[in-house]
């Protein structure tokens, strides 16, 4: 049976490496998969995790249909026998539905990853419908973390280094912003509930300057 799966998490919980894993491990075993991605950080049709692996991948937009991809790539011999679509948490509910029929109609397995909520704690479009439509949704089992060592569950945006609650939902970023005085120095931080309730950063908790060992999240060396 083919199946729709949403592996969920907050940003930097190793999504997109765990999408690079399932196509190595499917394709290793002769299975013909297909990448999708959307405004990935590295660019335009890339599928790239922060561990340094990046692969190409078709770059959906707003006019994308699954179903017409999938049948064009049968009607041109190829088995088409999984999906994997990163950063689905862009892409539109309608796509989605897409996607729930080329697994039930066309029998493709779709593996997809994505961010469930933004930096608001509302839910994405194409993630709400992944929540719905899903088969499976599967929560990482890597955790990022908050400053203050719990799990971190929220997305935060900073600009210039401040959290913000108000903007665009869709600004392409990063968790590590190298120079927050940058005229457009937009980044992301994982938070646990409570200090994006707070809208307590690592910066403005002064966690910062803690030592990962005084946080007591990692080891002795
Ligand atoms: N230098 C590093 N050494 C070990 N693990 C790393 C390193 N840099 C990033 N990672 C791991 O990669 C994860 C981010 O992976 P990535 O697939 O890019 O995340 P996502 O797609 O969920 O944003 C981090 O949570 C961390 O576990
Ligand atoms: C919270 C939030 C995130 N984004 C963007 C920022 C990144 O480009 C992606 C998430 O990528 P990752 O591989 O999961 O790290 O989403 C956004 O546009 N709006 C938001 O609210």
């Amino acid at each position: 049976m083919a199946e729709l799966v949403f592996f969920s998490g907050t940003m930097d919980c190793g999504k997109s490496t765990l999408a690079l894993q399932m196509h190595h491990n499917h394709a290793a075993r002769g299975r013909d998969g297909v990448l999708f991605t959307r405004n990935d950080r590295s660019g335009e049709a890339r599928l790239s995790s922060r561990l340094g692996l990046s692969v190409g991948a078709h770059e959906v937009t707003d006019t994308t249909d699954f179903w017409a991809e999938v049948v064009a790539r049968r009607t041109a011999g190829r088995a088409v026998d999984y999906l994997i679509c990163d950063e689905a948490q862009f892409y539109s509910a309608e796509q989605v539905e897409q996607l729930g029929r080329v697994v039930d109609d066309l029998h493709v397995d779709v593996f997809a990853f994505g961010i469930t909520t933004d930096f608001r704690t509302q839910l994405f479009a194409g993630s709400a419908r992944l929540l719905a439509l899903a088969d499976r949704v599967e929560t990482l089992q890597v955790q990022a973390l908050c400053w203050c060592g719990a799990r971190a569950t929220t997305n935060a945006r900073t600009v210039h280094g401040v959290m913000v609650v108000e903007g665009a939902q869709v600004v392409v970023g990063d968790v590590d912003v190298a120079d927050d005085h940058a005229e457009d120095a937009v980044g992301y931080e994982v938070l646990c509930r409570r200090h994006h309730r707070l809208r307590a950063t690592a910066r403005t908790s002064g966690a910062a300057a803690m030592s990962a060992q005084t946080l007591g999240v990692l080891g002795e060396d």
